[in-house]
């Protein structure tokens, strides 16, 4: 059983001392043989060790008896000088010098001059020698200014715990333990901790949060650099101890270097790469899982310094447990508050700034960097470098509506195996509330309401148009017929009530209404007295019902499922928002559209319709020019079972052929028939058959990777001049 000093002097260093090469090997025996290192170390026993007169090393032994206390000048038992003390029957100071982990050879010049009194228990020597002896045997102790210092400490289980060569001047070991100790803790505990919050924490603030996160980064950086060589220092440059602490120590002074390039590297790949979202995420999550990995090291490096420390100086000392208690708890209490706040949805702030759809536009064109979410405006002009998900996502959509990439609908990306899909969190709620500049000036104003479905219709094998009414039962708010084209293209915003997270965008299709489908039909085969009858289907009134045609995703979360098999759900419905497709009066208009993408452009198809037969009132007829107004759409289906609102369009397409009508053109393609894709040969082609005067607008609006082909083919033509950034959209 081994126990400490009592007295602590052996533990603290001595001013007065400069002892090169100590080491203190303390074997203290209950058995009457130095073979044996069983250490019994009992209450009572101590030991100083101090330089006298700049000449003598002086030692006090105060051992009990029966013990033996040896001390060695060097590192381990190989080659060192030593001296112990023995407390038998009749006590001694012997010479020695240790060639090997064998019983130590006594010197055959004994160079020590002692004397001893004892007690009933134990017995005090005084035992001195000469710094450098004339024993080649004899460790020669060197002086540097008369000043310096040296430490030896016991353990519990009477390991030497500490031993150091203390020949270098002015160099006080304590007070650099102390600050190398303070300094790491600051920086690994403190300064960690605000790194890691800053970023995983308060991204609200995004204007300052990635200053705060550089300077903290390069002071934890400096600090580790710094105070590991002190430590190093203080470890006569040892880099490996036999103490976990320094293996850490050295992890961390290596890893930390290995994080800040990490740190500027991401950074760097955030800012620059386009179309590489998902590399962008790969060296995110690289970076956020090292750099958690380096807290966790750099907190159990502090801990293990802490107890390596306070084994020596603060025997008593517990204090690191709460430290490391406080650390978690609060560490655990932010993340539940994070969590619980992340799963709220703050509303998004109105603005007092209204905004044509028509200003939004010039405003982009003379190169303010605006985006749409809902109804709002935002400029992410500072924002896009700070995006956690690239400067790219946001750059790529400017002048553009995001709010189904911000839904987690679409992905930008779609050719990585891990498409970068995300739904955003209530933090980018809040960020998006700071960068409101303006809210569309909507023509019809957007309605939210709780819905139910009161019927459906099928119009594919999976495709179904959906009529809502409202679970109040009010007839107001909502429009099943709109007279102004600019409504074309506007969405509503869907959610189940049993499952507010997910949200999906639905277009305004209105002419997808059985009834007003079968009108259409009627009046492309002549027959216009179904028009007459049914006039009530094209007036623009409010009330609580309106249409969306959706397809069945079938994901076990999804929206469209609850669409179409959970019928008696509650949805929350918002709309129409966004700003449409944007007509003009006259110009060439192209779409390319595969699917449920046909949907966004089946109400012009309708209006053309009517238009061509005369049927439009004039105020509406108005809006878009006979003369030199051109539709061309180009649809993309599996096949015609699976091809959605196609006996209209073709029925217009015919109707404009057999009248010459230049305002129409259909053209479509069924991918089990026709293999080729449309490729940038086949864009490049159709583009180059219109004027840049004469092309006002070119929409996408396919399935995901298609989206992505078009968007990249045209960012090529822009390049090449053959088409302007403000002239084509991807919806
Ligand atoms: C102005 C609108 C936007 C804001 C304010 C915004 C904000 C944010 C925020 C705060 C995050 C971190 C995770 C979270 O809190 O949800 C995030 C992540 C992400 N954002 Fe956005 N975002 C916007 C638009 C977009 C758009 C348009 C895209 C894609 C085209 C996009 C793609 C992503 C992706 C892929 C991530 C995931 C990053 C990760 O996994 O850490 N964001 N965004």
């Amino acid at each position: 059983m081994l126990t400490k000093p009592t007295d602590n002097s052996i533990l603290k260093p001595n001013r007065q001392l400069t002892v090169l090469s100590l080491l203190l090997v303390i074997a203290l025996s209950t058995v009457n043989s130095l073979e044996k290192y069983e250490v019994s170390y009992q209450e009572g026993s101590y030991a100083r060790i101090e330089i006298e007169g700049k000449t003598h090393i002086k030692y006090t032994v105060h051992l009990q008896k029966g013990q033996y206390l040896a001390f060695g000048y060097g590192v381990g038992m190989m080659n060192v000088d030593m001296v112990v003390f023995k407390s038998s029957t009749v006590p001694e100071v012997i010479d020695l010098y240790s060639y090997d982990e064998t019983v130590p050879a006594t010197d055959s010049q004994q160079d020590y001059l002692y004397n001893y009194t004892s007690n009933s228990t134990h017995v005090q020597f005084q035992a001195s020698r000469l710094l450098v002896t004339t024993d080649s045997k004899d460790k020669a102790i060197k002086l540097h200014n008369g000043r310096g210092s040296f430490e030896a400490y016991v353990s519990n289980n009477g390991d030497i715990l500490f031993q150091r060569d203390t020949s270098s001047t002015g160099w006080d070991y304590q007070l650099m333990a102390k600050v190398h100790g303070w300094f790491l803790w600051v920086a690994w505990s403190v300064l960690g901790f605000i790194q890691m919050s800053v970023n995983r924490y308060l991204k609200i603030y995004w204007k300052i949060n990635m200053w705060i996160h550089r300077i903290v980064g390069t002071l934890i950086f400096i600090l580790t650099v710094i105070m590991s060589i002190i430590g190093l220092r203080n470890h006569k440059y040892i880099f490996f101890g036999q103490y976990v602490h320094h293996i850490l120590g050295f992890i961390v002074f290596f890893g930390i270097t290995l994080l800040v390039a990490g740190g500027i590297i991401t950074r760097s790949r955030m800012v620059r790469l386009r179309w590489k979202t998902s590399t962008i995420l790969i060296f995110k999550n690289i970076h956020k899982s090292y750099g958690y990995l380096m807290l966790c090291i750099g907190q159990a490096a502090v801990l293990t310094g802490v107890l390596h420390y306070n084994e020596r100086h603060y025997p008593q000392s517990d204090l690191w447990i709460p430290n490391i208690v406080i650390y978690i708890l609060l560490w655990v209490l932010i993340e539940i508050m994070y969590q619980v706040f992340l799963r709220r949805e703050s509303p998004f702030k109105s603005s007092m700034i209204k905004i044509t759809v028509q200003e939004f536009e010039s405003r982009v064109q003379s190169g303010q960097k605006l985006v749409l979410l809902d109804d709002f405006v935002l400029d992410v002009s500072k924002y896009m470098p700070n995006h956690p998900g690239g400067k790219f996502s946001l750059e790529a959509n400017i002048g553009r509506d995001v709010s189904k990439f911000f839904y987690g609908g679409y992905s930008l990306e779609n050719y990585t195996k891990l498409p970068p899909l995300h739904t955003h969190s209530n933090m980018a709620r809040y960020i998006v509330n700071g960068l409101i500049v303006a809210q569309l000036d909507n023509l019809a104003t957007s309605q939210v309401a709780n819905m139910r479905i009161k019927s459906s219709n099928n119009v594919n094998k999976l495709t179904q148009t959906i009529i809502f009414e409202r679970e109040d039962n009010q007839q107001v708010g909502f429009q099943r017929y709109f007279k102004d084209i600019q409504m074309i293209g506007r969405h509503y915003l869907v959610r189940s009530i049993k499952n507010k997270q997910v949200k999906r965008h639905y277009t305004v299709a209105n002419c997808m209404e059985p009834n007003a489908y079968l009108v259409y039909l009627e009046l492309l085969k002549g027959n216009s007295n179904a028009y007459q009858e049914k006039q009530d289907l094209f007036q623009e009134k409010s009330g609580g019902s309106f249409s969306i045609t959706c397809k069945n995703y079938r994901t076990q979360q999804g929206v469209s499922r609850r669409l179409h098999e959970q019928k008696n759900d509650t949805f929350q419905v918002q709309g129409p928002l966004g700003k449409g497709l944007q007509i003009h009066p006259s110009g060439t208009h192209i779409a390319f559209t595969a699917g449920t993408g046909i949907l966004v452009f089946v109400d012009l198809v309708a209006h053309l319709i009517r238009k061509n037969l005369n049927l439009l009132p004039p105020d509406e007829d108005s809006q878009i020019s006979i003369k030199d107004f051109k539709f061309i759409l180009y649809a993309s289906f599996q096949s015609e079972q699976d091809s959605i609102a196609y006996e209209m369009c073709k029925g217009l397409h015919t109707y404009c052929e057999s009248k010459g009508l230049k305002n129409f053109e259909f053209n479509v393609r069924f991918s089990n028939a026709v293999k080729t894709r449309w490729d940038y040969g086949f864009i490049e082609k159709v583009l180059s058959v219109y004027g840049d005067r004469e092309l006002q607008r070119v929409w996408v609006c396919g399935i995901p990777k298609m989206n992505e082909d078009f968007h990249r083919a045209f960012e090529n033509l822009a390049k090449n001049n053959q088409i302007k950034t403000t002239q084509y959209e991807i919806l």
